[in-house]
């Protein structure tokens, strides 16, 4: 163990219950693959008893990533604890984790039982996960405003029937950092087996204070922290990794702790998860936001142009954000953009490389110069295609002051043209409109963000949309110089999926 902190990453389970959140299996998959490239120790997959999509991605994820430990979260009964296994025993190293609340409000108002009671549950959910594995992580859910005394009892039980790593979460984000230290201290002195188990934390962010108070436990002995990437999780979030992670580097010189994290990958870790979850990254998030590392003032600008370190405690590149010396624009070939786009971490393969060029020519043509923002954003477009039926070949929309907005689309499957326009309250709506009418599909738009990539009159606008069809939600995603078109593009985006995702039979999961 030494003087390492393992990372385990809860975004695609912790993560996942961010409101209007929703990924499907591929999806999952794409993260969890990324997270195994950047390093994280443990990844929480999901939690299988949730829904039969849940329980398939697991199952995926188990059987496809390799590398990390590969955990399913379970509550403490054994149907729970049963479903996670059968989704999780594919792994090569499997995790059941499994919780029960331990505070007396939970205790009395939620759950309906009795310390004593709690206690025994703890006891026998734990030996039924142990019968599975040996890797066995017991979560006491509100734990820290759980009665230290009991707690400790607690835990004792859970060590003693075999529960390797125990978990103190501050579920409502409750805790300081002084007082969530000193939490865990008692909890290391207060329990006497607790040489044989991992003692972990997770916080969660409703004071702001998710990271501070993971990095006080691990000041006091916490050795494993759950944490997601861009702080997604329940409510205002959970500790975010990057922030965790680069803290403790950063300030190593108080720490003395390393994690397994491997630095380059967390910008595109960030991005990633980002575009396929729909939820932005804001401008002045740490070590991720696209005003990180960005300086405006002209002291600041003097200093970093004397020395980087002058306002810089961190370095970019180390994060994965890299510089390029290449300049793009419609004179560019080929080769320089297939290097440029390997060098930002896209390894994209013929067909893809084909396409991503023409739309990088079509791009250059509307736009001087071309970003690597804009590279990454065409790149990460493609990387969400799913195989269409419609195709948008015709956008037409009047709009303006005193003039009810039209739009009229066409769009193009194998064998089908159809063409319909429609009203709205605005242009956009005008065009969801009709494209609903074109492709037949009665969806209902939940979600939408429009996102400039870069800065400038000419920037690509990313929109992102959620839409809902039959209780589920789906993402769509469009990338253009024109916002309405990249309005229209996800819209389409987000029913070709709806369409796709039906005929294949795949579940998608839902809350
Ligand atoms: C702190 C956390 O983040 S915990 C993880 C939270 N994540 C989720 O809840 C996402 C997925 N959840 C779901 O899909 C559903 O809630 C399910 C499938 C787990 C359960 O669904 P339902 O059976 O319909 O129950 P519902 O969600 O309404 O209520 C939860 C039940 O579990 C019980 N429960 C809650 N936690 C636990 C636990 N750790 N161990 C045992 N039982 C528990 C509650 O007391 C309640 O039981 P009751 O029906 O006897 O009152
Ligand atoms: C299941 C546990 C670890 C949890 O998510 C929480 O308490 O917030």
């Amino acid at each position: 163990m030494g003087n390492k902190v393992f990372i385990f990453d809860t975004t695609l389970r912790d993560g996942e219950q961010s409101p209007g959140v929703s990924l499907n299996k591929k999806e999952k998959l794409d993260i969890a693959v990324q997270l195994a490239k950047l390093g994280v120790d443990i990844i929480e997959a999901g939690f299988p008893i949730a829904s039969p999509g849940d329980f398939e991605a697991v199952k995926a994820i188990a059987q496809n990533v390799s590398g990390p430990v590969i955990c399913a979260l379970a509550r403490i009964g054994f149907g729970d604890i049963d479903r996670a296994w059968e989704a999780v025993k594919y792994a090569k190293r499997a995790r059941i984790h499994t919780f029960i609340a331990t505070s007396d409000i939970h205790m009395k108002y939620k759950l309906n039982k009795t310390p004593e009671e709690v206690l025994e549950m703890v006891a026998l959910g734990v030996k039924r996960a142990k019968g599975y594995t040996d890797d066995v992580e017991f979560s006491a859910e509100d734990a820290s405003r759980s009665d230290l005394k009991f707690l400790c009892k607690v835990f004792e039980t859970a060590i003693a029937c075999g529960a390797t790593t125990i978990n103190v979460p501050d579920t409502v984000g409750y805790a300081t950092p002084d007082e969530f230290g000193k939490f865990i201290a008692g909890i290391k002195a207060g329990v006497p087996n607790i040489d044989q188990a991992v003692i972990s934390v997770h916080c969660h962010n409703d004071l702001g204070l998710a990271v501070a108070n993971s990095l006080a436990a691990v000041k006091n002995g916490a050795q494993q922290v759950e944490c997601a990437l861009n702080g997604l999780g329940e409510r205002a979030g959970n500790a975010a990794l990057e922030e965790f992670v680069m803290g403790l580097y950063t300030r190593r010189d108080i720490y003395g702790y390393d994690t397994g994290i491997n630095y380059q990958e967390i910008y595109r870790t960030s991005r990633l998860i980002s575009s396929l979850t729909g939820m932005p990254v804001q401008p002045n998030k740490a070590v991720v936001g696209k005003n990180a590392f960005a300086h405006e003032s002209g002291i600041h600008q003097d200093g970093v142009l004397k020395e980087r370190t002058t306002y810089e405690i961190m370095n970019p590149q180390m994060l994965g954000m890299v510089q390029s010396n290449l300049v793009f624009g419609k004179h560019s070939g080929r080769h320089g953009f297939k290097q440029r786009l390997e060098e930002l971490g896209y390894h994209l393969n013929d067909p893809e490389m084909d396409q991503a060029f023409k739309q990088f020519k079509e791009l250059a043509d509307k736009k001087k110069q071309i970003t690597d923002a804009d590279l990454q954003a065409l790149a990460e477009n493609l990387m969400r295609n799913i195989p269409e039926k419609w195709h948008l070949e015709y956008l037409y929309i009047c709009s303006g002051t005193g003039v009810t907005p039209t739009a009229t689309v066409r769009v193009v499957s194998e064998d089908q043209v159809v063409e319909e326009a429609s009203c709205g309250d605005g242009p956009i709506n005008a065009a969801f409109k009709s494209l609903e009418r074109v492709t037949g599909m009665g969806v209902t738009l939940q979600h939408y963000s429009l996102n400039a990539v870069t800065g400038g009159k000419d920037a690509i606008g990313e929109v992102t949309v959620k839409v809902e069809y039959n209780d589920k939600v789906f993402t769509g995603h469009g990338i253009s110089t024109d916002v309405l078109e990249a309005s229209a593009l996800a819209y389409l985006n987000a029913i070709n999926r709806v369409i796709y995702e039906n005929s294949n039979g795949e579940e998608i999961t839902g809350k």
